[in-house]
């Protein structure tokens, strides 16, 4: 991995979208160190198309700068999208013609030196597929070629919206495998997003969160382990929830009733847990058991995707 820089690879300051009169990206400061894999999360509808397209330069932001490589991209647009690869929706393919073919179109077209053809198809893995006509491609292998196309003029940087949106499970195990191979062999930046943390929580380094708009967590994959660690919770199994909140009001403070003798609590120590047991005996309560449960990093990123709204 390249070393981080000062200047991040990319950087968004206040950026700010309106579809009419509608907010749909607000204020957003979004940090990409050089060299990480930036996964962009949200649900659907959350900003995260509009957002990419933001970056790239598609659509004017109304308030707020994109700024890339340390530089302004509304000033040094064509010079700056040279460095940058983009896969956004499905890639517009020449059905009738291979892989290759479709890889030499483009290469053509752009300028590229020949040999970059057998580069970017090894790359994405479809050199033995490269002599079948792209209409017999899978979803998945449409994908890859599509980032073939991207990745032909070699760009520091890859903008990847939902490249796995609608592969069946190995296509997202395959293009997991070619984000990783391209960040870390290949020392491209990446932005992939993707409304399902689970896609790509084994690939990415860094973590954007985005609900309505709105940046909610912004981070790298420890930090957000550390929020995840941090809303772990005490289940607790016993013959009544209510007996035992009326009797313990004190060491059950803040616990929820999650079954007619489940309680939930926020984990707070191991001698709170110990104190707790010896209260519950002491009370004459039968203690069937008593745990710690870890939230998964998708309910950690449901709650802060919800918590967003709720606010
Ligand atoms: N052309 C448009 N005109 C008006 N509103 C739009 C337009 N495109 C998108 N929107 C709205 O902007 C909001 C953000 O859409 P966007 O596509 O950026 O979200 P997303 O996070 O990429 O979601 P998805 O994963 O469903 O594509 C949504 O509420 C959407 O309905």
């Amino acid at each position: 991995m390249k070393p981080a820089t000062a200047t991040p690879l990319l950087e968004t300051h206040d950026l700010s979208f309106r579809f009419g009169a509608r907010p749909v990206v607000h204020e957003l400061n979004l940090r990409v160190e050089a060299g990480s894999i930036y996964g962009f999360l949200g649900p659907n509808g959350a900003g995260k198309s509009t957002t990419m397209r933001l970056l790239l330069g598609l659509l004017r932001p109304a308030t707020g700068s994109v700024q890339l490589f340390g530089h302004d991209l509304a000033r040094h647009r064509v010079a700056l999208l040279g460095r940058v690869g983009a896969l956004i929706e499905s890639p517009s393919l020449y059905d009738h013609l291979t892989g290759r073919e479709n890889v030499e179109a483009t290469r053509r077209l752009r300028g590229v030196p020949a040999p970059r053809t057998a580069e970017v198809l090894a790359l994405v893995g479809l050199t033995a597929d490269a002599h079948r006509p792209a209409r017999e491609y899978s979803l998945g292998m449409r994908q890859r070629l599509g980032l073939a196309l991207a990745l032909l003029p070699d760009p520091d940087l890859l903008l990847l919206d939902e490249p796995t949106n609608g592969l069946d499970p190995t296509g997202i195990i395959e293009m997991r495998a070619l984000l990783r191979s391209l960040g870390h062999e290949h020392g491209k930046t990446i932005v992939v997003s993707s409304h399902l943390i689970s896609e790509i929580e084994k690939t990415v380094t860094h973590v954007g969160v985005i609900q309505r708009g709105r940046l909610v967590f912004q981070g790298s994959l420890p930090d957000l382990q550390r929020l995840q660690a941090g809303r772990a919770q005490l289940v607790l199994e016993t013959a009544s929830a209510d007996t035992c909140r009326n009797l313990l009001p004190r060491l059950l403070a803040g616990a929820t009733v999650a079954g007619p003798g489940t309680l939930h609590l926020p984990w707070l120590s191991r001698e709170h847990a110990a104190e707790l047991a010896a209260g519950l005996v002491a009370a004459g309560q039968p203690l069937y058991s008593l745990h710690q449960e870890q939230p998964s990093l998708e309910d950690t990123f449901l709650h802060l995707t919800e918590a967003a709204v709720n606010e």
